[in-house]
């Protein structure tokens, strides 16, 4: 498979080695000094780029014919748009906050965790990440999708990032070293707490999971998530 890279930082360099060990070819890789994008020679285009360039990425692609893996974290805003422009183009899609199978799992324990404790007033819910220095977004997409999952299962209406507010799920993020990633989430009551956890030992499941995404996409078109790759209903 010939696989186009937009953004050959951390993780478009750790996808390019895992990428070529399941025998696919790096077609090429697409970074902010790219002057012109060979949509020609590319079965699938995978971006991990930057919060402000991946609109622009992705819809180029699908205006192109090349379907598209997005790990890119922090341009949410424009979801709903770059749908709209797949589905006109009878694009392929894939968005995940997070590829790893192992956070995958999680978002499931998470969403079932939220469903025991709905209603159970004595207990309040809230969530920490932590992540390296050079992160742009905060709160990460994985917080994100974590509190979309509890508000889908609870009262909770909303989150808030460093905030304690009545109904909302309070975020902290965290900013230390070259921690990859590391999510937990704590239910506390005045007797006792419940907390669920995953810590990310380094990217390589990130970047495994965008592989396996980008294989599984080939010869179809729609909007899909890693449930839907992994299976995991
Ligand atoms: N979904 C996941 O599983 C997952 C995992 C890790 C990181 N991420 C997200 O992926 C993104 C990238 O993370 P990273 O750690 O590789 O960051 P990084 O800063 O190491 O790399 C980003 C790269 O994008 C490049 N870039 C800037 N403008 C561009 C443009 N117009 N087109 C193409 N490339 C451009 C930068 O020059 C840089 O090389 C972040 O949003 C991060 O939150 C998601
Ligand atoms: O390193 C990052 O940046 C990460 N971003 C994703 C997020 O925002 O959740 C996934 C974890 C690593």
């Amino acid at each position: 498979m010939n696989i186009a890279l937009f953004g050959y930082g951390k993780m478009g360099k750790m996808i390019e080695q895992i990428a070529q060990d399941r025998g696919h070819t790096i077609a090429a890789k697409i970074d902010v000094d790219t002057k012109e994008i060979p949509y020609d020679n590319m079965d699938v285009a995978i971006d991990f780029s930057t919060p402000e360039a991946a609109f622009d990425n992705i819809t180029g692609c699908f205006e192109n014919g090349v379907p598209v893996i997005c790990g890119t974290t922090g341009w949410l805003s424009n979801y709903e748009k770059a749908i709209d422009i797949c589905n006109k183009n009878q694009g392929g899609f894939i968005y995940a906050s997070n590829f790893s199978l192992g956070v995958n799992i999680f978002f499931e324990l998470n969403a079932h965790l939220a469903k025991i404790m709905s209603g159970l007033e004595q207990y309040n819910v809230s969530m920490e990440e932590i992540h390296h220095t050079q992160k742009l977004d905060a709160p990460s997409g994985t917080a994100i999708t974590l509190a979309e999952g509890i508000i889908a299962n609870t009262n909770y209406k909303g989150w808030k990032l460093d905030q304690t507010d009545e109904g909302t799920i309070p975020i902290t993020s965290k900013r230390e070293g070259m921690v990859p990633g590391t999510h937990s989430i704590s239910y506390d009551s005045a007797v006792d707490s419940i907390e669920i956890k995953h810590t990310a030992h380094n990217r390589e499941g990130f970047a495994l999971g965008a592989v396996i995404a980008a294989e599984w996409i080939q010869g179809k078109s729609g909007i899909f998530t890693m449930k839907d790759v992994l299976n995991l209903y």
